[in-house]
Formats: C-alpha cells, structure tokens, sequence
C-alpha cells in the first residue's frame, strides 16, 4: 500500500530528485521520512503503531463511554438534552462541543476506570539511572507507571463507582485538570510530560462527537440482565467484546 506512496514521491531516490525540489507532505509518511534520515526502517509497521496508538485507544474509549452511559440510564436524558443546547448555541463546533461538559465529565470518568492499560509511559532505561530517593535503575531495566492513583480513594473518593459528574463538579471547582483533554498525575490515560499524547483534543472531541450523536439519534439501551465486564490481559484492559445494545432509532429522528 505504501510503495506507490514511496515511489509517487520519490522517497528512496534521493540521488535522482534535485535536492529542494522534493515536494512537502504534511504527514506522517513524510514526518517518518525525515526522522530516518536515509537510515532504514520499517514504513508499514510505523504506519500501523500509529494506527493502533490513534485509532484502537479511540474506539475502546466510546465503546467503554458508551457502556457506562447505558449502565446509568438516568444520564441519557440529561446528556440529550446538553448536547442540543449546546448545538443550538453553537452548531457542531469546537465551541459547541466545548459546551458538552456533563459529557466531557462522563467520557473522563470512564477513562479513570478504564485507563485502557494497568501500566502506562513504559520505558526502557538506555544507562544506569539513579533516583533522587538513591535507588538505581539498572541500563535495560524495563520500567512503567502504574495507574492505580485512578482508583485511589484518597484522590477519587469511592474509587469504583462510576460517578459521571466526578470531573464536571471537579471542574466547577477550578480544577484546571478536569478536561477529558487535560491530564496530571492522578490522571494519565493520556500520558504526561514530554511524551503526552499530541491526539488527545483531536480524541477528546471525536469521541464526544460520537456519543452526542449517538445519543441524540438513536435510543440505545443494555439488554435486562447483562452487566459488561471490562477484560483484562496482559497490561490492557479492554471493553468487554460479548458486550451488545439495543438500539432503536428516535422517533424524530429521520
Ligand atoms: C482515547 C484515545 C487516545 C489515548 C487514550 C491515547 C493515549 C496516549 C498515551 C498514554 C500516550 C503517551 C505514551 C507514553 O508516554 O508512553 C500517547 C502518545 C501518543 N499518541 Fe495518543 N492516545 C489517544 C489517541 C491518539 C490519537 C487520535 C492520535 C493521533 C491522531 C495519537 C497519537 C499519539 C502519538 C503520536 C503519541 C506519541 C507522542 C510522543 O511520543 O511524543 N493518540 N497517547
């Protein structure tokens, strides 16, 4: 798929192409291209890291916000109406999905207890590295941050419930962190520091898109008598893939 790509471009056969002359790409097959720098590397397994960093962390969080919305029925109604006000002022916007903030809070609150992995900003040590506390880190040792401060009551209290309004009321309290888009150290679905995910307003905001639409397009409901169970494996945690809705389109829907 991509060597046509190479090759309309001219990437590989920088002998033939006048230097300057090359055409510029805004993506990530030209930022790849540049980071190599004639070194050699695999295009097609970057291409699908990038995938499953962007595309895969997406999906799990609606499908998961979905699930918890559905779990809390009462919610529905209250997130319906949100997102039309919010529409009506300002159309499917930024500024209107800015306003979408019960809905923010939701999404935030699933991530917490879903972070999508029990470890996070894993990393290898490239030199011996000693920490403030003395303790040495050995060259090779493969550490992580694990993300239990998500579940810790001294942070968020009653941990385990899901509590749609956590961060909206954190919010209202000037909590500069709330934002499903901002992170900190007792939230790092995102990640923190250097590395933090560059996708996540772009993901934030699709993700909101989506459930708002969802919402207000169809009735969606769990079957009686089923609870989704989040699957852990390994380091991931993932929606539980047996999980089914009913939905039905609105009746004033088209
Ligand atoms: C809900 C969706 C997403 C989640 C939970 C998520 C999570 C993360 C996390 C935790 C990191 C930091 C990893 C670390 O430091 O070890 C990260 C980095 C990154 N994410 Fe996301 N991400 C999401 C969506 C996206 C999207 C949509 C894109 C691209 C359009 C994206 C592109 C990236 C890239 C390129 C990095 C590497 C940044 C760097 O190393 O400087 N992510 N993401």
């Amino acid at each position: 798929m991509l060597q046509p790509i190479f090759d309309r471009r001219g990437y590989g056969q920088s002998q033939s192409i006048e230097p300057g002359k090359m055409e510029k790409f805004e993506d990530t097959i030209q930022w790849l291209e540049e980071t190599a720098a004639g070194r050699p590397y695999d295009a097609a397994a970057s291409q699908i890291g990038f995938a499953i960093s962007a595309m895969h962390t997406t999906s799990e969080l609606l499908k998961q916000s979905l699930l918890d919305i559905c779990m809390h029925p009462d919610l529905i109604p209250v997130l319906r109406d949100e997102a039309n006000k919010a529409i009506e002022e300002s159309g499917w916007t930024t500024a209107g999905v800015f306003k979408m903030q019960l809905l923010d809070s939701a999404v935030k609150e699933t991530q917490r207890l879903k972070p999508g992995l029990l470890v996070n900003l894993e990393r290898k040590a490239l030199r011996d590295v000693i920490l403030p506390n003395g303790l040495t880190i050995p060259r090779g040792t493969n550490v992580a941050v694990d993300s239990s401060m998500m579940w810790d009551p001294a942070i968020y209290p009653d941990p385990s419930s899901y509590d749609a309004y956590r961060f909206l009321r954190l919010r209202k309290s000037g909590n500069t962190a709330a934002a499903l888009a901002s992170t900190s150290p007792e939230h790092i679905a995102f990640g923190i520091g250097k590395s933090i995910c560059p996708g996540r307003f772009f993901a934030s905001n699709e993700v909101k898109i989506a459930l708002a639409k969802i919402l207000l397009t169809y009735d969606v409901r769990i079957p009686e008598g089923v609870t989704p169970k989040i699957v852990e494996m390994g380091f991931e945690m993932l929606c539980d893939p047996d999980a089914k809705l009913e939905v039905r389109m609105r009746k004033d829907e088209k």
